[in-house]
């Protein structure tokens, strides 16, 4: 999987811009606020239906417009996106409007690594379920509707706990809340275990001073089934007023040389292991279903060393996935393979293609 074109328009500081790209490498260059970054934010619009750093539309669409629009030529589908000031989305596939945005994430498997993306190891679970999620999404297609109707069932039992004083009436809703809960987690488990060893490799190889160890929580204890706890926790659900125990409250555990990874690892070295996360699912995807993940990696050259922006480099360009990647200056990207790439510089918001490396050979 490729992305072909991208077009943007009344994208942050970008008026307009239409870029023909590379199949394999895109570099971003550029002076800080030049609008690098806001490049590949909204390629990650087009796969996610969001941004990475910002929770409100309105603060990405160009001052005094009304709305932004992207849209990319993929191999196959021709696949747009209009986000409106009102906070209305228009989401298109091959010219025909389509409502979910799960179908464009289908279409455009997307991992980014980006300065805020630490949060997936330092910040809170809620990241590390949304990674997980990517993943199992991509691999399992029983996952979506059930994770969705999990959540819907979810939102009814917490409004029912702040409406009922006996457990009875939340029984009947329990049992397929349960069933959706085993199953969700089952997929989950088994995403966890078929990237384990994928990912353990390139821990040891980005970081082989230390024994990685990862594990996966699923939100309540063996020791109990689900339905136990959901019953004898009712209380304090109520009290609370939202459920303690379910597949919301899942995590990933990941430790080094036995201690946990956020109270050990320097903040290069948590670069790289991001990196090693997004690598592994990305290549397991395209393990799973054939397609190619393409990554989008922000500011690439910021906390690493040369030898860790060599080691990095190298493997992202392995094996021929479409990478876009920006930096302020080329020399920055001492470990990228250049030849035969395409690269845009960005002043002011608007984009250049100003080289395209001829491949030798
Ligand atoms: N809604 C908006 N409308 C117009 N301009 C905006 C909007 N939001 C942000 N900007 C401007 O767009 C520019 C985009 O910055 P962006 O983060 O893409 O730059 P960058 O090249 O990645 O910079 P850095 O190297 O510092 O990370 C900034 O100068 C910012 O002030």
């Amino acid at each position: 999987m490729h992305i072909q074109s991208l077009g943007l328009q009344h994208f942050r500081n970008i008026e307009a811009a239409s870029l023909s790209l590379n199949p394999q490498l895109n570099v971003i260059l550029g002076n800080n606020g030049s609008g690098k970054t806001s490049v590949l934010e909204a390629i990650y619009y087009l796969g996610f239906g969001r941004s990475f750093r910002s929770n409100r539309p309105s603060k990405v669409i160009t001052y005094q417009k009304d709305s932004f629009v992207v849209f990319a030529q993929l191999e196959q589908h021709k696949i747009g996106l209009q986000k409106f000031k009102s906070g209305d989305t228009a989401l298109r596939i091959n010219k025909e409007n389509v409502r979910s945005q799960a179908v464009l994430a289908s279409l455009l498997p997307l991992q980014i690594l980006h300065p805020e993306g630490y949060a997936l190891v330092d910040g809170s679970p809620k990241y590390r379920r949304a990674y997980l999620d990517w993943g199992v999404f991509h691999v399992e297609h029983q996952f979506h509707g059930a994770w969705q109707n999990y959540k819907r069932l979810l939102k009814q039992r917490n409004a029912l706990l702040k409406q009922t004083k006996s457990y009875q009436d939340l029984s009947y809703w329990d049992k397929q809340l349960v069933e959706l809960a085993e199953l969700v987690s089952q997929l989950r488990a088994k995403y966890v275990d078929s990237i384990s060893q994928s990912l353990s490799q390139l821990v040891s190889e980005f970081l082989p001073e230390y024994s990685f160890e990862l594990s996966f929580f699923k939100g309540w204890d063996d020791k109990n089934s689900l339905s136990e706890l959901l019953s004898t926790s009712f209380s304090r659900d109520r009290l609370m007023g939202f459920t303690q125990y379910g597949p919301h409250k899942a995590d990933l555990k990941f430790k080094f040389n036995g201690v946990n990874a956020v109270d050990l690892i320097s903040r290069g070295q948590l670069k790289l292991f991001v990196c090693a996360l997004i690598l592994a699912q990305g290549q397991h995807a395209e393990q799973v279903s054939g397609n190619k993940t393409i990554y989008l990696i922000d500011d690439f050259a910021a906390e690493l060393d040369s030898a860790k922006r060599r080691l990095l480099a190298e493997c992202l360009q392995r094996n021929g996935s479409q990478v876009f990647v920006s930096a302020i200056e080329e020399q920055m990207l001492d470990g990228f393979d250049l030849e035969g790439c395409t690269m845009f510089h960005v002043e002011h918001g608007v984009i250049n293609d100003y080289k395209t490396r001829v491949k030798h050979g």
